[in-house]
């Protein structure tokens, strides 16, 4: 390592000593060993050109030595003493510490050299494993067997110093690169930008189209009319049996003959459509399909098969029993075109729930209770609901009715064939499955749109029971109850349907479950499409003409425009809010009302329907003309309750009794109708059922009209209504002038005025109310019943009409 010496071949241990003195030697071989490890040598190139012959200086010798031995020290090698090597006589133990050190650099040395040959190595061996940086020329020196790493890492290090200069270049092409890369990001970003602006403009457009083409669908349908009628006609069981229809108009007009009585007048209806009886469910359904829409835009309807017993209600409203997929009816199809909106209309999310009940026997019944009534169900099924107000609970006038939650039209079809299998059926002579309630499925259809409103709105769907004629029918003990208390509740339906067609300022809509039950609808808070069903058979014609009647009356409904049921999500959080401090108040407020031991009974009715029946007990029926707040000297002060006693004349009726000399003739047939009643009456209840299409139609009289003008220009006329009483708690002064009623009569027909000439001026158009006003006159002096006219148009089946309807008449 240190070159040549100088030395004997075999020196002896003093010779060797002598020639580290001067620590020339022992500085380069550490430099060699660690280059740098004494940076400063001091030598005398002049002298020095044999080591034992020219002994350095001796401040050279030892400067030399110290930097070796400190660097000896900094290599953590075995040391010895500077003066260790001074000694002229050497002993062992010094002599051995300087071969210790000598040869723990000699090993330093080897094991340095080793380390350095398999990083070579483990670096080549990497570098050819990889083929990265070596050329052809360094794998072929490889292959041709120079295996020196030294060597090989050398070159191969020269190699790489070429490298920096490419790697140096390709980074620049590749910043070029990334520099237009960049750009064209940006530029593409920029696009992009423009171009999701321009989308969400044109989505902002279409929903703002969408927005304004559901407004513009559903002003068109309240231009058609919030209330539509179609008549639909059942196919003739027996193709030999003489029919009652004699021609369908396409414009909706109907007209009807009666077959025993050819040379009669034809009877003509006009509704919104006629279907005959080829008319397919699916045709039935394409013209009800709009309603659908408006249902999921927000909006309530109401859809309800009205018809005699037979007619086809529950046909169309659900399909005939053994029905196949073409068959279903109203409600399977409605369902199914909501599922279908629901799912076309992307930007609102809906849920669709379904309750189904019947009115059965003046009992609301759940139809949705599981299978098998065990228990706790069978106590539901059994309990009758409640209905209540819809303004608390959320809006749902049941809330206790089982409600479920449908996704697909296949839990419509098992919630459908569930409420079937529960509702009241039975045979009659009428119809082998005859509906012995009324049904009402009702859907609820919340919307979550992407604008945070939310839409409510309700369909109901109502396959009313039949009207029927317990002889026809022939209907007994059970049954007879059924019929009896499903001809009552139609005939309130009715009630509520004239009202709503003189726009009168009561509705009476308690009088019945079924009239509850549709208040939200038929209030004017819905579109409502009533099918009027009608039986062809000659034998029908009866219930048929008051069939038509009936749907005719409703169509003259006028509704106000239905209400669009949408709010905001924050609207309707507060509306929740507000009804929870609402029963809160009614809670705190019955509290304090209540002495703590009556709590118990008047616990308050949160919803508020016990309040209201109590305020607004249930009017006696128009038969027996109402007016209780009337003052008892019969005047009426206030003229618009003159005006709602007393409903307008017809042209028809000014010119039909211009007359004086028909009053008196009048007059003689109206007490005829009148005695016709009494003994009517008389004959108990199966004549009440009658007498479901008999009809009076009394007519007012315009001379009559005329002299009541006049005197109500001279302040002394005054409208009082018929009342009714049961015999014996009237005054026989007040009823002295009206025709005798029979002994054991229910109703007694009493007038409030003491004025004996009251006259009848009052046209009745409904099938099953009849309305008596009565005009008075107070004058003290009396009143010729001349003066007073009254026109009674009276057919064979006026009389029933007068009394159909409530047992109070
Ligand atoms: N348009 C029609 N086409 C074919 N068959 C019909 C049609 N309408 C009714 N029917 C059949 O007439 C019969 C009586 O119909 P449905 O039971 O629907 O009458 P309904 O008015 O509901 O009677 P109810 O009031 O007694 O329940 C059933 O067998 C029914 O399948």
């Amino acid at each position: 390592m240190a070159g040549p010496l100088g030395l004997p071949p075999q020196p002896s241990e003093q010779e060797f000593v002598s020639c580290l003195r001067n620590g020339l030697i022992l500085c380069n071989t550490i430099n060699k060993i660690q280059p740098g490890a004494v940076p400063k040598v001091v030598y005398n190139p002049s002298i020095c050109t044999s080591w034992d012959i020219q002994p350095l200086p001796a401040y050279q010798h030892f400067e030399n030595l110290r930097n070796f031995l400190v660097a000896v020290e900094e290599l953590k090698l075995p040391s010895f003493e500077a003066s260790d090597l001074e000694r002229d006589t050497l002993d062992s133990g010094s002599v051995a510490k300087i071969v210790d050190c000598i040869l723990a650099l000699k090993s330093n040395h080897e094991w340095r050299q080793y380390a350095m040959d398999s990083l070579v190595r483990v670096l080549a061996d990497h570098m050819f494993n990889s083929k990265e940086n070596i050329d052809q020329y360094l794998l072929k020196s490889w292959n041709q067997g120079e295996k020196d790493p030294i060597k090989l890492f050398i070159k191969i290090m020269s190699g790489s110093l070429q490298e920096p200069q490419e790697l140096r270049t390709s980074l620049l092409n590749i910043g070029v690169e990334f520099t237009s890369l960049q750009t064209q990001l940006e530029n593409d970003f920029a696009q992009l930008g423009t171009q999701i602006r321009g989308a969400s403009a044109a989505a902002h457009r279409y929903h703002q189209a969408v927005k304004e083409n559901r407004h513009l669908y559903n002003m068109l349908q309240e231009l058609r009319g919030n209330i539509r009628v179609f008549c639909r006609i059942r196919p003739m069981f027996h193709e030999e049996a003489k029919c009652t229809i004699d021609y369908i108009g396409s414009d909706g007009s109907l007209m009807v003959i009666d077959p025993a009585k050819p040379q009669n007048a034809r009877k003509i209806f006009q509704f919104n459509k006629v279907f005959g009886p080829t008319a397919t469910q699916d045709e039935v359904y394409r013209d009800t399909q709009d309603l659908i829409r408006s249902v999921m835009d927000g909006y309530n309807a109401c859809i309800f098969a009205y018809g005699q017993t037979g007619s086809g209600k529950t046909h169309t409203m659900c399909g005939p029993s053994n029905r196949s997929n073409e068959d279903m009816g109203i409600n399977y199809m409605a369902l199914n075109d909501l599922f279908q909106i629901s799912s076309i209309r992307e930007d609102v999310k809906y849920q669709i729930r379904v309750q189904m009940v019947e009115v059965y026997n003046e009992q609301v019944r759940d139809l949705l209770i599981l299978g098998s009534l065990t228990g706790l169900l069978i106590l539901k099924y059994k309990s009758t609901l409640e209905i209540r107000s819809c303004s608390s609970n959320g809006g749902l006038s049941l809330p206790d009715a089982s409600m479920h939650l449908v996704q697909s039209t296949a839990d419509v079809l098992d919630l459908m064939k569930l409420g079937e299998k529960n509702r009241a059926f039975s045979s009659t002579a009428m119809n082998e499955r005859s509906s012995r309630s009324h049904s009402m499925l009702t859907v609820h259809v919340h919307g979550d749109d992407i604008s945070d409103s939310a839409t409510r709105s309700c369909l109901h769907l109502v396959d009313l029971a039949g009207s029927e004629r317990v002889d026809k029918s022939e209907t007994t003990g059970d049954g007879l109850k059924e019929a009896q208390h499903v001809n009552k509740s139609l005939s309130c339906l009715g009630d509520v349907i004239t009202a709503l067609a003189q726009k009168n300022p009561h509705i009476p809509y308690r009088n019945s479950k079924l009239t509850q039950l549709l208040q939200n609808s038929l209030g004017g808070n819905a579109k409502i499409l009533m099918f009027a069903h009608v039986s062809p058979e000659a034998d029908s014609y009866g219930e048929t003409i008051s069939t038509l009647k009936f749907a005719q009356r409703a169509s003259t409904v006028e509704l106000g425009a239905a209400h669009l049921n949408k709010e905001s999500s924050e609207v309707g959080e507060l509306k929740e809010q507000i009804d929870g401090l609402k029963k809160a108040l009614a809670i705190k407020e019955a509290e304090k009302a209540t002495p703590p031991q009556k709590m118990k009974e008047n616990v308050p009715n949160l919803d508020g329907s016990k309040q209201i029946t109590e305020q607004n007990p249930p009017r006696p029926r128009r038969l027996s003309i109402e007016d209780p707040a009337a003052p008892k000297n019969g005047t009426v002060n206030n003229p618009d309750e003159r005006k709602m006693l007393k409903p307008p004349i017809s042209g028809l009726n000014r010119r039909l009794s211009s007359d004086g000399s028909m009053r008196e003739k009048k007059r003689q047939e109206f007490n005829a109708a009148v005695s016709h009643i009494h003994s009517k009456f008389s004959e108990g209840e199966t004549f009440k059922e009658n007498v479901l299409c008999d009809q009076v139609e009394i007519q007012d009289s315009a001379d009559e009209k005329a002299s009541l003008d006049d005197e109500n220009r001279r302040g002394i006329v005054a409208t009082e209504a018929f009342h009714q009483c049961s015999p014996g708690t009237c005054d026989p002064s007040c009823c002295s002038q009206l025709p005798k009623m029979e002994s054991g009569s229910q109703v007694h027909l009493h007038q409030k005025t003491s004025d004996p000439a009251a006259i009848l001026d009052e046209s009745v158009t409904a099938p099953d109310e009849i309305s008596l006003v009565a005009k008075t006159q107070t004058r003290s002096s009396g009143i010729n019943a001349s003066r007073r006219g009254y026109h009674i148009r009276k057919s064979p089946q006026s009389t029933g009409k007068f009394i159909h309807g409530s047992q109070r008449r």
